[in-house]
């Protein structure tokens, strides 16, 4: 299957090697404002194939993406340290009128996963611009924190971040929920097992563990400049659950129709993810405080929106 990449950044590139040695296209077309950056990305890449999978990965123009089934979005301005997301909103909206067009033109049966941020604006921004169902504009939303949630709890447990089920959903950024409430590691919640191994989730543990995901994007980019390996493999991720029809549980953004009594807002919840796009919706369970955080998210995230005008 071919995959479009649009951006031959620092992210653009980690998804395209993630995918590259996990094997799950076998045709990688690399696409950027600057060719020559799309051009050397993709040989170095290319150079990875004889210690992975048999894959074509090249540079391209828009028309090289005719019959791409999935092409990822990760085109734009990314933040500098001390930036919020959301700070990048006009710059990176103004991206996105000018590529998408081009995008459907030459592939108008693809999905399209977006990655840039603020990456839940800009998937409401992409579905509005491309006209496409909500179920086929997938943004990565938090299926970085979901990942970073799990990888804390699993640190702080000892056991394996794939043993531990734990999610985080609204917005992928700064009023971002970690669901608490329905951790579970192995077959029994994760306060129980935390109590069993005797590292009980006290609440300054869980105050640490929320910092460490709500704030890693800001200690990574003030310590590299950007965050790319975690996000590429997670692109890589969904991609091959999409390609795959996996039907895999992942935490990503599309406009729901409702949320916390905001409708049209696009954040994360558990989804349900296959050759189609999202094929369902996975409501989790909240307490009353994960509750009122996640409209607090949904209305952060709608303001914005309607700021933007989408
Ligand atoms: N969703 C997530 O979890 C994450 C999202 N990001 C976001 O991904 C985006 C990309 O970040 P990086 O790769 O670090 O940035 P980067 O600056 O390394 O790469 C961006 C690339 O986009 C290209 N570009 C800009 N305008 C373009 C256009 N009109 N057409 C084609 N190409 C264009 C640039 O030439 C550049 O090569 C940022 O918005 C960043 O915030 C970053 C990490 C995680
Ligand atoms: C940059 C970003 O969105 C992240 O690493 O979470």
């Amino acid at each position: 299957m071919k995959v479009g990449v649009i951006g031959a950044g620092l992210v653009g590139s980690a998804a395209a090697y993630a995918l590259t040695l996990n094997g799950v296209a076998n045709e990688i077309v690399i696409v950027d404002l600057n060719p020559d950056l799309a051009r050397a990305q993709a040989e170095d890449i290319s150079h990875a194939v004889p210690f992975a999978h048999a894959t074509v990965v090249r540079e391209g123009g828009y028309a090289d993406l005719d019959g791409a089934a999935v092409i990822i979005i990760c085109a734009g301005v990314n933040q500098k340290p001390g930036e919020t997301r959301l700070q990048l909103l006009d710059r990176n909206a103004a991206v996105f009128r000018s590529i998408i067009p081009p995008i459907l033109a030459a592939a108008p049966d693809a999905l399209l996963v977006i990655a840039t941020n603020p990456v839940d604006i800009m998937t409401q921004a992409a579905t509005r611009i491309s006209g496409l169902p909500p179920s086929r504009v997938i943004g990565s939303g938090t299926i970085l924190d979901t990942a970073r949630f799990q990888a804390l709890l699993a640190e702080h447990m000892a056991i394996a971040p794939q043993s531990v089920h734990a999610y985080v959903i609204g917005e992928h950024g700064d009023s971002e929920v970690l669901v608490w409430s329905s951790a579970v590691a192995g077959t029994i919640s994760a306060t129980a097992f935390a109590a069993l191994s005797r590292v009980p989730l006290t609440q300054a543990v869980k105050a640490g563990i929320d910092d460490g995901v709500r704030n890693a994007a800001y200690t990574i980019i003030a310590g590299k400049g950007a965050t790319n390996y975690g996000i590429g493999a997670g692109l890589s991720r969904l991609v091959r659950a999409i390609l795959r029809d996996e039907r895999s549980v992942m935490t990503v953004a599309i406009i729901n129709e409702e949320v916390g009594g905001i409708r049209e807002v696009a954040l994360s919840l558990p989804r349900v993810i296959g050759r189609e796009g999202v094929l369902l919706n996975v409501d989790p369970a909240l307490d009353l405080e994960e509750v009122e955080a996640l409209r607090r998210s949904a209305t952060i995230l709608k303001e914005a929106a309607d700021a933007l005008g989408i």
